[in-house]
């Protein structure tokens, strides 16, 4: 799928991965409206990418996705200002064990939210355009991360959500491919914070070091990377896509009931 003309929307846009992958859609050719409860941050960026691939190409919503008015409203934009949405990367999200409930909120009914009322913007059968769905889950969405059983939860969650989602989108003619990008440990703000999130797990902090060591550190371009991946190979659905700095694979998933 070529992104030339295409529309996207990106939630946690301001930093880290959520700034890489607005990044390498504007590179191919997308415009791409910024979606973050970091005003600041996020009016910065697109002020900076407005100057870089011109003004028509980007825009800047402040969204909170825990929040269903101010997702409705900022996709509702989107589509005014751009003419439709093909393109949605959930990509906002925290770790906080400490503020579990909002992990909760933020990591996973953020994404079943945000996707639901794109649905309303790229369903084929509402008379969209139909297009891509990209969740920026973790290799804890695979697998526990013991220091953190809530996030690994809500990743867990973003999986599951993911493919059936997928199946769901397949089997109903929505058009629409739902796909999640799984990245080990990588160098962004989350990062650098995640011992002070800890909470009552906090004695596990050597053990989630030791993985660190384990794993090493992707850059957010590596992550990027996958994101263009997911979105311009149109036989990609319901797929979660591990990336470490040693590997990159596609994920088989064994159906236990036969
Ligand atoms: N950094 C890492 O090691 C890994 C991160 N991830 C996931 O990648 C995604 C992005 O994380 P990073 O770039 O590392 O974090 P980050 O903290 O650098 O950036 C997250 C962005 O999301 C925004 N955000 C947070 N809550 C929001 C909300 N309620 N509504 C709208 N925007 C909100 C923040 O303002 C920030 O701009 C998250 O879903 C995270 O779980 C997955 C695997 C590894
Ligand atoms: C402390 C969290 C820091 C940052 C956020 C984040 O999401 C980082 C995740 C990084 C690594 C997670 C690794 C999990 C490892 C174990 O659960 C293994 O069981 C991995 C499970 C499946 C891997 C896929 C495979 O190779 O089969």
């Amino acid at each position: 799928m070529s992104l030339d003309g295409k529309v996207a929307v990106v939630t946690g846009a301001a930093l880290g991965i959520g700034k890489a992958m607005t990044e390498i859609l504007l590179q191919n050719g997308a415009k791409v409206a910024l979606l973050d409860v970091n005003e600041t941050a996020g009016k910065s960026l697109c002020e900076a990418l407005m100057k870089q691939y011109g003004q028509e190409k980007t825009l800047f919503l402040s969204c909170d996705i825990q929040s269903e008015e101010q997702t409705k409203a900022a996709l509702k934009k989107t589509s005014e200002v751009f003419g439709g949405i093909d393109i949605l990367c959930n990509n906002a999200g925290i770790l906080n064990e400490n503020t579990w409930e909002k992990t909760v909120s933020i990591n996973l009914m953020g994404v079943i939210r945000s996707t639901y009322l794109a649905l309303e913007h790229m369903n084929k059968l509402n008379g969209g355009r139909g297009g891509v769905i990209v969740n920026t889950a973790s290799m804890a969405g695979l697998g526990p991360l013991p220091s953190c059983p809530v996030y690994t939860a809500t990743k867990h969650g973003v999986v599951g959500f993911t493919r059936a989602m997928a199946a769901a989108s397949s089997a109903s003619g929505y058009g629409i491919r739902v796909n999640a990008v799984c990245p080990s440990f990588v160098q962004t703000e989350l990062f650098a914070n995640i011992l002070d999130k800890l909470g009552q797990f906090s004695h596990l902090a050597d053990a989630t070091k030791g993985m660190v060591e384990k794993f090493g550190t992707l850059s957010v371009s590596q992550v990027a990377e996958c994101l263009l991946e997911l979105v311009t190979d149109e036989t990609k659905n319901g797929e979660a896509l591990v990336v470490t700095p040693q590997m990159k694979k596609y994920m088989t998933f064994v159906n236990t009931i036969q």
